[in-house]
C-alpha cells in the first residue's frame, strides 16, 4: 500500500542556500583571515578520524610553524646589531645612552621571544597529549593551541553547517577538520531547523557534538539577537536570552559518561560565555550547589543525582520554564541500567511547553511582541549508541509521555527519519512518493520526497546525510539491518520496487 502524505503537515522547509551563508560577512572575513594563514602541506582531515591521528597532524603543523617562525627570529636577531651599528656611526654621547637602552630592550624582546617561543612549543606537545587522551581533558581548557597555525580553508566541511563563528574557533583548535556523518546529518536539522533528533550511532561516532553543537548555537544566537535587539530597538535583552535559567538538560546513564560529555561541550563552549557542569552521583553536596549556583545554562547529569536534586526543589533544576532543549544520550542503556523511574520522573517535571511564553504574553498583553526564543519549542534529543532503540523503550516513552504531556511525544514518539548509509536509487522521473517496507522487521516504513522539483532534475534520490533531512522520513527504528523494499508511485500512476539489502545503518534523525 502507498501512503500519501502531506509534506505541509511534516513541515519540511527550504534550506537557506549555502552559498549565501558563504558570502556572509563573516565568512568572508573567515575566508579573508584564512588567507592570511599560511597552508600546510599533506594535511587530510577525514570526518570520525582517530583523534590521534589528528593530534598527530596538529603537532605536524605547529612545528613547521615554529620552524618557520624559529628563522624568522634569526632573520630578525640580526637587525639589532645592525641598528647598533648605524647608532654608532653617528655617534655622540648621548647615542651611548641611547645604545644602551636599545640593548636593554633588545636583550628583553630576545628573551621575551625565547619565552614565548618556548610557550608555543610547550602549547603544542600539550595538545597532542590533550588530544591523544580524548575528551577526557579537553574541557580542562588545556588545548591552548595557537589559532594562527590553522588553515581554516582545510575545515571548509564545516562552513555548510553555518555554526557561530566561536564554535568554529573551538572545531579549529580542536583540530576536527570535518564533521562525522552523524554531526552533519544532525546539526542542520536540530541547529536550523529547531526539529527534534533521534540519533543512533556506534559508539565514538561524535555523538556528542552532534546534540552539543546545536545547543551552542541556539544559545549564541539567541545571545547575538538580543545585543542586536537592544542595540537597535532598546528591547531588552531578556526576551531574546534569558539569563541565570536552565536551558539544556541532557542525561546519561552513567558518571563516567555525564563527564566526558560535560568536559566535550565544555571544551566547545571554551570561547563562550556558555556555561556546562556536570551533576552526578558520587560529588561532593558543596560541590554540587556551588556549581548549580552558578547558574550554568548546560546540566549534564545522571538520572539518579538529578532527580534526587530536583525532587529535593534545586531552585536551578525546578525552573524549568526556559528550557529549551532536553537530551537522552545512550537513552537505551538509561532503561538497561535501571534508571527508567527516575528518567520518567524526570520527564514529568518538563513543562508542557514554555510557561514563560504564556507569563510574559499575559503580562505584555501583546504576543506579537513575544520573542523568538519563546516562540521556539523545546527540543527534544535522544541519542542512543546501538543502532536500535528497543521497541519496548519506544512504548515505555509513550506510554510515559501520554500520561504525562505533550511535549515528549513531540519529541520522541514522532521519531520519523532513519538515516542509511549512502544509497544512489533510480526512480522514474516523476517519482513522487516512495514506500519504504521492511522485509523482515514487524514495521512499516516509509519515506516521503519534498524536494520534488530536485528529483525531476536528477531523476534519483540520494540518501545522502546532507539532504535527508529535508527530503525524506522513514519510520522507525530498526532492530537489525534488515533487507528493505522501496516502492514507488510516480504522478501518472507508474510504480516499482526497488530492493536493498546492503543497507547500513548509520544513524536516525527525527523531523516532525
Ligand atoms: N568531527 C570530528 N572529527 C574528529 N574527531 C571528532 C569529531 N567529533 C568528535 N570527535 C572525537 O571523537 C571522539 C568520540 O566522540 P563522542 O564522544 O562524541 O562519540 P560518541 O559517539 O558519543 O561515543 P561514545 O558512545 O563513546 O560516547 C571524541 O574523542 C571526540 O573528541
Amino acid at each position: 500500500m502507498l501512503e500519501e502524505i502531506d509534506e505541509a503537515a511534516y513541515g519540511f522547509e527550504i534550506p537557506e542556500p549555502q552559498v549565501a551563508n558563504r558570502n556572509s560577512k563573516e565568512d568572508s572575513k573567515q575566508r579573508e583571515k584564512s588567507k592570511k594563514r599560511k597552508r600546510s602541506s599533506g594535511v587530510d582531515g577525514v570526518a570520525g578520524d582517530g583523534v590521534e591521528a589528528d593530534g598527530e597532524k596538529i603537532l605536524g603543523k605547529a612545528d613547521s610553524e615554529l620552524n618557520k617562525k624559529k628563522k624568522k627570529k634569526q632573520k630578525k636577531k640580526k637587525k639589532p646589531d645592525q641598528a647598533q651599528r648605524i647608532e654608532n656611526v653617528d655617534g655622540n654621547g648621548d647615542n651611548e645612552v641611547e645604545d644602551k637602552s636599545k640593548d636593554e630592550d633588545v636583550n628583553s624582546k630576545k628573551k621575551r621571544k625565547k619565552k614565548t617561543l618556548t610557550k608555543k612549543k610547550n602549547k603544542a606537545k600539550k595538545t597532542l597529549e590533550n588530544v591523544e587522551s580524548t575528551v577526557d581533558d579537553d574541557s580542562k581548557g588545556k588545548q591552548e593551541i595557537d589559532e594562527e597555525i590553522f588553515d581554516e580553508d582545510e575545515y571548509y566541511a564545516w562552513y555548510e553547517l553555518r555554526l557561530h563563528h566561536l564554535i568554529m574557533k573551538s572545531i579549529y583548535r580542536l583540530g576536527f577538520k570535518n564533521p562525522t556523518p552523524i554531526q552533519k546529518a544532525c546539526i542542520p536539522a536540530a541547529a536550523h531547523q529547531g526539529k527534534d533528533v533521534v540519533g543512533a550511532a556506534e559508539t565514538g561516532c561524535g555523538k556528542t557534538l552532534a546534540f552539543g553543537l546545536p545547543i551552542l548555537q541556539r544559545l549564541l544566537d539567541e545571545k547575538e539577537k538580543a545585543v542586536r535587539m537592544f542595540d537597535e530597538k532598546g528591547e531588552e535583552t531578556e526576551k531574546f536570552a534569558p539569563k541565570g535559567l536552565l536551558r539544556a538538560l541532557i542525561i546519561t546513564p552513567t558518571r563516567e559518561l555525564a563527564l566526558q560529555v560535560s568536559d566535550h561541550l565544555k571544551a566547545v563552549a571554551k570561547d563562550t560565555d556558555i556555561r556546562v557542569v556536570p551533576i552526578v552521583g558520587g560529588m561532593s553536596m558543596e560541590k554540587q550547589e556551588r556549581l548549580l549556583r552558578a547558574r550554568p545554562e548546560i546540566v549534564v547529569g545522571t538520572p539518579g543525582r538529578l532527580w534526587e536534586l530536583m525532587s529535593g526543589g534545586e531552585k536551578h533544576l525546578v525552573e524549568l520554564h526556559s528550557l529549551s532543549f532536553f537530551v537522552l544520550d545512550e537513552a537505551d542503556r538509561m532503561i538497561e541500567n535501571g534508571h527508567f523511574h527516575e528518567m520518567q520522573s524526570i520527564i514529568d517535571v518538563l513543562p508542557v511547553r514554555n510557561t514563560s511564553t504564556e507569563s510574559h504574553s499575559e503580562n505584555a498583553q501583546n504576543s506579537v511582541a513575544m520573542s523568538n526564543f519563546q516562540r521556539k519549542k523545546r527540543q527534544t534529543f535522544v541519542f542512543s549508541a546501538t543502532i536500535a532503540l528497543s521497541p519496548d523503550f519506544r512504548k515505555k516513552l509513550k506510554r510515559s509521555s501520554q500520561k504525562t504531556n505533550q511535549s515528549m511525544s513531540d519529541g520522541v514518539n514522532s521519531i520519523e527519519a532513519l538515516k542509511f548509509g549512502t544509497q544512489f536509487l533510480t526512480f522514474p522521473k516523476n517519482t513522487r512518493y516512495l514506500n519504504v517496507n521492511l522485509k523482515k522487521g514487524p514495521w512499516k516504513t516509509r519515506i516521503a520526497i519534498s524536494a520534488i522539483a530536485d528529483l525531476e532534475k536528477q531523476n534519483r534520490i540520494v540518501f545522502d546525510v546532507d539532504q535527508v533531512e529535508e527530503k525524506a522520513f522513514i519510520v522507525p527504528l530498526f532492530p537489525q539491518s534488515p533487507s528493505i523494499e522501496i516502492r514507488y508511485r510516480s504522478a501518472n500512476g507508474q510504480s516499482g520496487s526497488v530492493e536493498i539489502t546492503t543497507l547500513r545503518l548509520n544513524f536516525a534523525l527525527a523531523v516532525e
